[in-house]
């Protein structure tokens, strides 16, 4: 067996006859926090739930610090969750919502105050002991959510898209303060969301699903700059991407010849690396969009429309305007697969 802290070998899940999940295989090592992204329906709470204990898999095994897990009833396994509903007690206070699961464990009460008051300060929420859910902010009753999940001390602490009831810049201040409590206390976590920015801050990898299968495991900073198939680009960004045919860009609209073009099964640029104004290229404005910063064109060309982003101080493009554009090979994303 492998040193892997957590580890999901060949696991298939469904719902009935329904294959979700296929054959998936992942290790995380102890303290790591390894985001799934991927697409509505890509497979990432039934991976979750399976992991969690909240359904049996159709095949496959899961192990957690060297125990293996797959038949564990799910309270047994060691395993927090905090989920997008973060349904407190509302009649319970913070400090009697978070010493919850200390109860039920039959903890002495001593150590459960010394434990709650340890987690809601953690959390910022020192102060807030004796308040109901009710009197809280949104991303108040969120930390006191994870100060409930990391009370207990799990070995593994499931995220399922713990933040998308929060505002914009509440989820910036959680995202931090979650960055900051898996480090300090060196939890071992998996992180599922839609959302890539909050992926690449938080991960330590990042593993992009489809359709119920991984796509690519990797650093965030590999994902972004070197995804490895078009789905993979896109889903990240690069809103320009080409199959290589016979030394040609190329898409179902048509085909942009290269004068030199590696071995690989496709190139992406993301809108900021095209180049307008000079090139072999050429094409014609079909849409312009200012962004504050960056005025972003729609280009019409051989291979259909292509996004190029450039700064707002740039020289600006009519609509209808013809200009030559590049699309360099060297600032491009090389990718291996389909
Ligand atoms: N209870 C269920 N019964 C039958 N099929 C289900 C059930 N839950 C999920 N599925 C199917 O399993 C697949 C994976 O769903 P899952 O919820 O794991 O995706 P997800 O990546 O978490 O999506 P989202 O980002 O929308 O939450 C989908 O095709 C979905 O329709």
């Amino acid at each position: 067996m492998s040193d892997a802290f957590l580890s999901l070998q060949d696991l298939t899940l469904g719902y009935g006859d329904s294959v979700a999940v296929e054959a998936l295989n992942l290790e995380l090592r102890r303290g790591e926090l390894v985001a799934l992204l991927g697409p509505s329906g890509c497979g990432k709470t039934t991976t979750m739930r399976a992991i969690a204990g909240l359904m049996k898999p159709m095949s496959g095994r899961i192990t957690l610090d060297g125990r293996d897990i797959t038949r564990v009833a799910p309270n047994k396994r060691g395993i927090g969750l905090v989920f997008q509903s973060y349904a407190l007690f509302p009649h319970l206070t913070v400090f009697e919502n978070v010493a919850f699961g200390l109860r039920l464990q039959g903890v002495a009460k001593d150590e459960i105050t010394r434990r709650v008051n340890a987690a809601l300060a953690s959390v910022g929420l020192g102060s807030f002991a004796d308040r109901q859910p009710k009197a809280l902010s949104g991303g108040q009753q969120q930390r006191v959510a994870l100060a409930r999940s990391i009370v207990v001390e799990p070995k593994l602490l499931l995220l399922d898209e713990p933040l998308s009831n929060l505002d914009a810049r509440l989820r910036l201040e959680m995202r931090s303060e979650l960055a900051r409590l898996q480090k300090e206390l060196g939890i071992t976590m998996i992180y599922v969301t839609h959302d890539q920015s909050e992926a690449l801050a938080l991960a330590d990898r990042i593993v992009v699903m489809r359709q119920g299968r991984i796509e690519q495991i990797d650093t965030p900073a590999n994902i972004y700059e070197r995804p490895v198939s078009g789905f993979v680009a896109e889903f990240i960004g690069f809103e320009n991407t080409f199959a290589l045919k016979d030394g040609a860009l190329t898409t179902a609209k048509g085909r942009l010849p290269l004068d030199t073009a590696p071995k690989a099964h496709g190139l992406a640029w993301r809108p900021r690396a095209v180049l307008l104004g000079q090139g072999a290229h050429e094409g014609r404005v079909i849409g312009a969009s200012y962004l504050g910063e960056t005025v972003e064109y729609l280009i019409d060309s051989a291979a259909g429309p292509i996004k190029a982003e450039t700064p707002a101080n740039a020289p600006r493009h009519a609509m209808g305007e013809s200009l030559r554009f590049d699309l360099p090979v060297e600032t491009a994303a090389v990718l291996s697969r389909a």
